[in-house]
């Protein structure tokens, strides 16, 4: 593993497809300029509307996704997360997906995700995810890259479920993707306290790319797109505009935080 940049974008999506794939290209373009080699984008990149209209565009949206992320990685020769998009499954619903692709176009690991964000929130808002989605019953991959460290998926509402990211290190993770669309009410109180919760029980770099802003009606997300350092600390915050949050993946600070705080090889239950 090689020290270098990695991107987590931050997006405030619609449900027009088109425009927010030219707004993710945008916003890609932007962190390559920057230096960044490792780039991820956030849960529901290409759309977030309401639910019957990602149901019925689930065909074009995947189809449409996908072909993008090819070309995109090709083009600018990148590793990217593309945080969860849906691909429909065949009894009307969709998993929603997360894809890691290599920097020649090719699919390097796939997630669905498993928890379902079925809350009523205090403010009114409720939220019933399995309506649209089917769970996902595999636990995340880790794909090990030579060059970037070893990457472990998940994808927003996991970021609560400490043991997916247990297994994850378990099975040797250095670098967690926390890809979200986070409400702005649990946001604004757990989005922050989860990542450095993760990031610290792991000792793992957590990248987390995010939602922000009004996307349609009522729905706000929170932002503040982030990436953190294995001791918990906040490298980049991405604020609560569109944006890229960029921050230094370097192994020796892995290292380093490793040694100073070996809890990893502490751990008495499995
Ligand atoms: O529905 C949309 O269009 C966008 N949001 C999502 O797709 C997902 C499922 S509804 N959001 C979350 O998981 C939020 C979790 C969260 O906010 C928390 O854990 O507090």
């Amino acid at each position: 593993m090689k020290s270098y940049l990695a991107a987590a974008i931050q997006m405030t999506s619609t449900p027009w497809l088109d425009k927010n794939l030219a707004e993710a290209e945008e916003l890609i373009d932007l962190a390559v300029r920057q230096g960044a080699e490792l780039v991820s984008l956030p849960e529901n990149f290409p759309f977030m509307g309401e639910e019957a209209e990602k149901l019925a565009q689930a065909e074009i949206i995947a189809q449409k996704t996908e072909k993008f992320l090819k070309t995109i990685t090709q083009r600018f020769q990148i590793t990217l997360l593309a945080g969860g998009f849906p691909v429909p499954t065949t009894d009307g619903k969709v998993y929603n997906t997360a894809v890691l692709m290599g920097s020649n176009g090719q699919e390097l690991a796939r997630y669905q995700k498993v928890h379902l964000f079925d809350v009523n929130l205090p403010d009114g808002n409720t939220y019933r995810e399995s309506n649209t989605v089917m769970a996902g019953s595999v636990l995340p991959p880790v794909y090990d890259s030579p060059e970037l460290g070893n990457l472990g998926l998940s994808v927003c509402y996991d970021v609560r479920f400490p043991e997916l990211y247990r297994h994850l290190s378990q099975k040797g993770a250095e670098i967690l993707f926390v890809p979200a669309a986070f409400t702005a009410y649990t946001g604004k109180d757990h989005w922050e306290i989860l990542l450095k919760a993760r990031a610290i029980e792991n000792t793992c770099y957590v990248i987390a790319p995010a939602q922000t802003g009004c996307h349609y009606g009522r729905r706000y997300t929170h932002g503040h797109a982030m990436i953190l350092d294995p001791w918990g600390a906040v490298l980049a915050d991405g604020g609560d505009k569109p944006g890229v949050a960029i921050a230094e993946i370097d192994p020796v600070r892995l290292e380093q935080v490793r040694r100073q705080m070996p809890s990893l090889q502490h751990r008495v239950f499995s």
